[in-house]
């Protein structure tokens, strides 16, 4: 499959970087404003290329993304340290109005994933820009934050965080809810799994993984500036499970009919993802305290979504 990425930043060159060690896409197309950057990261990915894949990596303009299956979108502004990603948002609506029709004009047939923070409320805004129908619009939601809660759960149960199967849902930000009430490993429930390893998840664990997930990107942004390898291998896993038709359970965010009580609200909740973008929606089980996070987090995007016009 061909993948063009539109922003060739951190996050981007970062994306194709996974991609291309991953042998997922056929031919990889990257386009930004600073078409010296852009030409100089298609260069250096293609250098790792030999060494384990045969991905064509090159810079290019919007008309080179056409026939890509896949229009991964990462431009705009990131977070200097201490902002949140909610500030980011006037200025990244401006860049989705610059470049959404000319991805269309390009690539019509291509499913858009969209980085750029804030992520949900991009999301939704690319939805209306683009007047695809939502399955073909994906954000990378808190597909980030549920990898970064795998992680630090797997290190305090000292298991591999991919036999660990909790999410994070709602807003990929600072309103996120993480799904304690319905976290397993492998087949067994979390607390009952913690108790057998000896390693129970008391409150006090639970208050340092939850700020470990919800901090981790101002910490990160804080000691180098920006946080694009874990974004940009999640970017690489959404692409493979279209690419492969694979079905994957990944929690992306979409415009989603209802959630946790709100109508028409881009969000993440665990969903089926394939060769035609969103195949299904999860509803997980939540506990009280998770689905009234869960309302105030969609609510706090939709408003918020509402207020910027395309
Ligand atoms: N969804 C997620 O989990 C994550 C999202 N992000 C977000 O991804 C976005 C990109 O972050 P970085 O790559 O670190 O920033 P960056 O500044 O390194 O790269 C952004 C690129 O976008 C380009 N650009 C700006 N306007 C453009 C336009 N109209 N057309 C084409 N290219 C344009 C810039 O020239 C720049 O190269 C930010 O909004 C950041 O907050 C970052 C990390 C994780
Ligand atoms: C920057 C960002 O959104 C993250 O690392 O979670």
């Amino acid at each position: 499959m061909k993948v063009g990425i539109i922003g060739a930043g951190m996050v981007g060159s970062s994306a194709a970087y996974a991609l291309a060690m991953l042998g997922i896409a056929s031919e990889i197309v990257l386009v930004d404003n600073n078409a010296d950057l852009a030409q100089a990261q298609a260069e250096d990915i293609s250098h790792a290329v030999p060494f384990v894949s045969a991905t064509v990596v090159r810079a290019g303009d919007y008309d080179d993304c056409a026939g890509a299956g896949v229009i991964i979108i990462s431009a705009g502004v990131s977070q200097k340290p201490g902002e949140t990603r909610l500030e980011l948002l006037g200025r990244n609506a401006e860049v989705f109005r610059n470049v959404i029709g000319r991805i269309l004009q390009a690539a019509p047939q291509a499913l858009l994933l969209i980085a750029s923070n804030p992520v949900d409320i991009m999301t939704d805004i690319a939805t209306r820009l683009s007047g695809l129908p939502p399955q073909r619009v994906i954000g990378s939601g808190t597909i980030l934050d549920t990898a970064r809660f795998r992680s630090l759960l797997g290190r305090h149960l000292q298991i591999s965080p991919q036999s660990v199967h909790a999410y994070v849902l709602g807003e990929h930000g600072d309103s996120e809810v993480l799904g304690w009430s319905n976290a397993m490993v492998g087949a067994v429930p979390l607390q009952s799994f913690a108790q057998q390893a000896g390693r129970p998840v008391t409150d006090e664990v639970r208050l340092k993984i939850d700020a470990g997930v919800r901090g981790a990107a101002y910490k990160i942004i804080k000691g180098k500036g920006a946080t694009y390898y874990g974004i940009g291998a999640g970017l690489a896993r959404i692409v493979k499970t279209i690419a492969r038709d694979q079905r994957d359970v990944l929690s992306v965010s979409s415009v989603t009919k209802e959630l946790a009580g709100v109508t028409d609200v881009a969000a993440s909740v665990p969903r089926v993802i394939g060769a035609e973008g969103i195949v299904m929606d999860l509803v997980p089980d939540l506990d009280e305290t998770e689905r009234i996070a869960l309302n105030a987090s969609a609510r706090m995007l939709k408003d918020l979504a509402l207020s910027v016009p395309c």
